[in-house]
Order: C-alpha cells, then structure tokens, then sequence
C-alpha cells in the first residue's frame, strides 16, 4: 500500500482509539484520523463539554464525552486499542489510575511536550506499563482548544516516539503505521534525552518569543505606537508568545532542570552580543552572526515523503530484546528515515526487522553504528514499484 492511501478499518494499525484531551493538538489528531484512517473508531475524553459536541459535530470523532461518562469506560475496558493522553501535564494522573483501575492494558502513547512526569507516573501507575511508548508531535501553533486544530497539522511534521528495550515491537510498529499514515514522520529518541532536547528546540525559543514581547511591550507607551512598526522578524520570532499561559507554565515546570540551564547558556550567548558592542570587537560580533546565519540556512526545509528511492535493511531479532528501539534510535540519529516497519516471524523465537528507508540520512554511519551495536545487517537496494507491492 503507498504511504498516502487512505488506511481503512481493515488495515488500520489500531481499530479503536481512544483520544483524551480533545484540545489544538488532540482534536487535530482525531481529525486525522477520520480523514486518513476512517475505519479507525475514535472516542474522545474531554472536559469541556461544548468541545466534545464540536468534536462530534466535525465528525472527527465517533463519540465523545467526559471523563466521568460511563461510555468512556466501557470503551476503555471493551474496544479501545490503543489511548492517546493530549491533555496538559496536570492530567495525566487521574487518567493513567483510571487505566489501572479499569485493568487496561493495551497500547498508551501521549503528546505531552514533557516527559518528566509521565515517565514516573506510566511506570507507576500503568498495568502493563512496557506498553506505554511516548510520544511528542513536533507541530502545534499557539492557538489553543478544538477552535484552532486541523485535520491536516501534523502532515510533514516529525512525531517523536520514544520506545525502549522493554518495547513490544509489534506495539512500535503500529504506532509508526499510525505516525506514518498520518503523513508524519518518526523520529525515535532516547526517552531519558527528551527533555533536554526539546528544552533547546521548543522550550527556550518560546521564553525568547515571551521576553522579545515583553521587551517591546515595556517599550510601548499607551498608544503602542511602537507595536506598529513590529514588521516580520519581530513577527516571526513573536508568534508562539501568543500560546496558552497555563500550558507553557506547566511545561516549563515540568522540564524546570533542562529549561532553566537552556535560558542560562541563552543568557551568556546574549551576553556575548553584548560584550563585543562594548569592546568594539566586530570580528567576534559578526562570527556570531555568521555560525547563526549557517546553521539557520541550513535548517531542513519542511518534509516532503521520498520514495524515489527506497533501501531495505534486514536485521536478525534473535534472542535479543529491545532492538527495535536501538536500531530505530541509532536510525534517527543518522537522519536516516524508516518509512516502514515489519517483522518477520520465521519460527517461534526467531524473527527478522525488516525496515525500509527512503534516501536520507547517512547510510554509511547507520551501517557502521549497527554493526558497533552488534546487529548483523544486510542493505539491499528496493525499487519503489516492488514496495508499493509489499503490504
Ligand atoms: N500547543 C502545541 O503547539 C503543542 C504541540 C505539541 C504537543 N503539545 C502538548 O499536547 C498537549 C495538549 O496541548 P494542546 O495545545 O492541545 O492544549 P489545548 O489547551 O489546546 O487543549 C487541551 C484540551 O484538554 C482539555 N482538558 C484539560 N484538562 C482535561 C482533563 N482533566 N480531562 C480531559 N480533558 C482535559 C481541555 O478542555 C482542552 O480541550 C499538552 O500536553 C501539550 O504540551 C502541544
Ligand atoms: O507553534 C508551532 O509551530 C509549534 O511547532 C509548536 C511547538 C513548538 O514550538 O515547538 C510547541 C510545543 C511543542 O511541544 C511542539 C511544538
């Protein structure tokens, strides 16, 4: 099947999906997956009642209703196959207890921009706590509720999973499925290098966007005549200050350790601006600039599916557990791309990763550090048309 067919009730990874938080980002996913996996059943939890009948209403969802809603456990203990937490971090808790309370013990991922908590919380709570694998869509905007989400947000966007050695590798591979078929693509991390990784690429520029505004704003008299010559720069380093308040207080918080050192090297790189002004250094001055200039040129671009063309590798799974998560990681980390996943059972006890890439990444690298892992690993060359066969 090719990437952008739609996947049906038949060949969805997941036949019935609970999504809790029905939100920007949890909306936009239940939008997905009726447009992209329509035969997938969707349940959706949230609070707020008026978002659960626009839910509905969109047709985004099959059903939705409060936490308290006897629906909700029923689909919990007799459908759902896979749940989905999209709420701020302060809710976690009550819903991984009711999971436990309910013997749940499918599939759990999150879109939780921290895992700080719930890593604790999933292994403290959950019944089947190997099955959680986290999650973290890297799209969003600062836009907030079911008003601002999009059926088509996470199309082009990196979806971090975060599975590890404990990671059934068949609950891996349909969370990729799900990624993949949502026109996303995954990105696998080491669930301990999360936070720190996206203190830097999310967390950090969202309090640079805050302090820019509020520098300004300290600036502007009562006209705010100064707000109206803001033209693009400051528009485009502005944008996400216009996010919710509360959900960036209890995101910062949650990654106190990681945000508060990024905001200190931020601080002393600043201070490096404003130490080659006050010593008229301008060949420090414009280094900075220039390594700032390279490194945002050279930013990838927004991602556009590949399958021109395609590389299998086959790795041999025997008596080794976690190897979906290392290979998977050790892929992300040298740009490659797995646009599928599968695993062959050749006999009980004895199976074979077979993962087909598309053309990026370092090739070279991957295959030197799966080898250093101790993986033997064979690469063998896949045109397009022959894949577009392999179901
Ligand atoms: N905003 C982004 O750009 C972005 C991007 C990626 C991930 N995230 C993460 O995804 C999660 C959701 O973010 P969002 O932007 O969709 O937030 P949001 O404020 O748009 O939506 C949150 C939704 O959760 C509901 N909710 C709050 N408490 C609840 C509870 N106890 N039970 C059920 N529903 C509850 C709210 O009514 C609301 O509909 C957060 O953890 C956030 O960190 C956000
Ligand atoms: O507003 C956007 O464009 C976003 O991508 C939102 C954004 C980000 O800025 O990093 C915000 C929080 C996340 O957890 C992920 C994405």
């Amino acid at each position: 099947m090719t990437e952008s067919a739609e996947l049906n009730g038949a060949n969805a990874p997941f036949s019935a999906v609970a999504v809790i938080g029905l939100g920007l980002i949890g909306a936009s996913l239940a939008g997905a997956l009726a447009a992209k996996m329509p035969g997938a059943r969707v349940f959706g939890v949230d609070t707020d009642a008026a978002t659960c009948a626009a839910a509905t209403d969109r047709g985004w969802c099959d059903a939705a209703s409060g936490p308290d809603d006897p629906a909700f456990r029923a689909f919990i203990e007799n459908d759902c196959e896979l749940v989905v937490i999209a709420t701020p971090v302060a809710a976690v808790d009550d819903y991984l207890a009711r999971l436990r309370d309910w013997g749940y013990t499918g599939v759990v991922t999150d879109t939780i921009s921290t895992k700080g908590h719930i890593l604790a919380a999933a292994a403290e709570l959950l019944p089947a706590p190997a099955r959680y694998v986290p999650g973290h869509p890297m799209a969003g905007s600062e836009q907030s509720g079911i008003a601002g989400a999009r059926a088509d947000l996470f199309e082009g966007a990196n979806w971090i999973l975060c599975p590890d050695e404990s990671t059934v590798p068949e609950d891996f591979q349909h969370l990729h499925e799900l990624v993949t078929g949502l026109d996303a693509r995954v990105v696998s991390l080491r669930r301990e290098e999360h936070d720190a990784a996206v203190a830097v690429v999310s967390h950090v520029p969202h309090m640079v966007a805050s302090s820019l505004m509020q520098l300004a704003s300290a600036h502007a008299d009562d006209t705010g005549s100064i707000m109206r010559l803001a033209a693009g720069g400051f528009k485009d380093t502005t944008r996400i200050a216009a996010g919710s308040p509360k959900l960036w207080c209890g995101i910062a918080f949650d990654n106190a350790c990681a945000l508060k050192s990024g905001l200190d090297e931020m601080a002393s790189i600043l201070g490096s601006f404003a130490a080659a002004l006050e010593t008229g250094d301008r060949e420090t001055f414009t280094r900075l600039l220039a390594e700032a200039a390279d490194a945002r040129r050279a930013l990838p671009a927004a991602w556009v599916p590949s399958t021109e063309k395609l590389l299998e590798v086959r790795i041999p799974m025997v008596n080794r557990t976690g190897v979906v998560a290392e290979v998977c990681t050790i892929a992300s980390s040298v740009g490659c791309n797995i646009q599928s996943i599968d695993i062959d059972h050749i006999s009980e006890g004895n199976a074979v990763l077979s993962l087909i890439l598309t053309d990026e990444g370092d090739i070279g690298q991957l295959s030197m550090q799966l080898i250093n892992a101790g993986f033997s690993v064979s690469f063998s060359p896949l045109m397009p048309k022959e894949y577009a066969h392999v179901e």
